[in-house]
């Protein structure tokens, strides 16, 4: 699985900012709103305790302290553990955490203590990311394209498939996209088939995967794809509006998920 680097946690709020521009300009919602009719949920103050854990490729530079970052973004008091693994977790345990959130190289998790909520980084991410590019005020139909149908993918297709979108797929994993076919009804998205989308859902770790035959004149692109799925000359050529952040957002629909 590609692990977030030091890099990609640079400027974090920064790129916060600018995404929430985005996302008000091309939605007319702000991602608070988003993530509370998403989950029928809002903050109560609760506090969040960060557990740094150590498993596998260990620690990554500011990963914690950018939750942290992020928790506070949101008005809610969020602390990182001085432990880490299990100490860390009796730790947050100990200072009256309400909600968990912990990593390790697999599973992104955040926990409430209180009412038993448990959610992932992965399905929260493909959820907020394809509600995002489900709201496109200058969509032209209800025709959608999601790319990659991996753990965040399918995820968005699933979701976009319950809110009644003509979900169209594609992904080079045979076995993912006849899953996705059976279970959420999706269309396999043939590349030469010459059908373009106003809103586009990427979910890849290869860049330059949005061809010019796939967005129509005026299009959303709305990836947690880490690298950039859409070509730079693309997007000048027509006019795309991209959302695209490493972390804040889909941290954002976790926390909601919890509520
Ligand atoms: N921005 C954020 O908050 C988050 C970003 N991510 C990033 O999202 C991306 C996807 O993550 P996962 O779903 O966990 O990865 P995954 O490995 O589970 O799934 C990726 C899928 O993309 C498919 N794929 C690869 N090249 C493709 C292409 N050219 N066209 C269509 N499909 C293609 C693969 O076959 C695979 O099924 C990764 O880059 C990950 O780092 C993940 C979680 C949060
Ligand atoms: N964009 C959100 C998805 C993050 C995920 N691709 C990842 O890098 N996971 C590894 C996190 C490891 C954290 C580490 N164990 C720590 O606690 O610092």
């Amino acid at each position: 699985m590609a692990l977030l680097t030091p890099e990609d946690l640079e400027n974090l709020l920064d790129k916060l900012e600018y995404n929430e521009k985005v996302i008000k300009k091309v939605t007319g919602f702000e991602i608070k709103q988003i993530c509370e009719e998403t989950y029928g949920t809002f903050p109560d103050s609760e506090v969040v305790g960060i557990v740094p854990v150590t498993s596998g490729n260990g620690i990554i530079d500011n990963f914690t302290a950018s939750l942290a970052a992020i928790v506070n973004h949101f008005g809610l008091k969020g602390f990182v553990t001085e432990h880490t693994d299990i100490s860390g977790y009796n730790e947050a345990v100990s200072r009256r955490a309400d909600i968990i959130m912990m990593a390790d190289d697999h599973i992104f998790i955040a926990h409430n203590l209180k009412n038993g909520k448990i959610s992932t980084n992965h399905e929260c991410t493909g959820i907020i990311y394809s509600e995002i590019a489900a709201r496109y005020l200058h969509a032209d139909s209800t025709d959608i394209l999601v790319i990659g149908l991996g753990r965040v993918g399918y995820a968005g297709a699933s979701h976009l498939a319950k809110k009644g979108f003509n979900v169209y797929a594609c992904d080079p994993n045979i076995e993912f996209l006849e899953k996705a076919v059976k279970e959420l009804g999706v269309k396999p998205y043939e590349r030469n088939s010459g059908k373009k989308f106003s809103m586009i859902m990427e979910a890849t770790p290869c860049k330059d995967t949005i061809s010019e035959g796939m967005v129509s004149d005026r299009c959303l692109v709305s990836t947690p794809g880490i690298p950039c799925g859409l070509p730079e000359n693309i997007g000048k050529k027509y006019k795309v509006d991209m959302v695209m952040e490493p972390l804040v957002i889909g941290v954002a629909s976790m926390l909601y998920s919890v509520f």
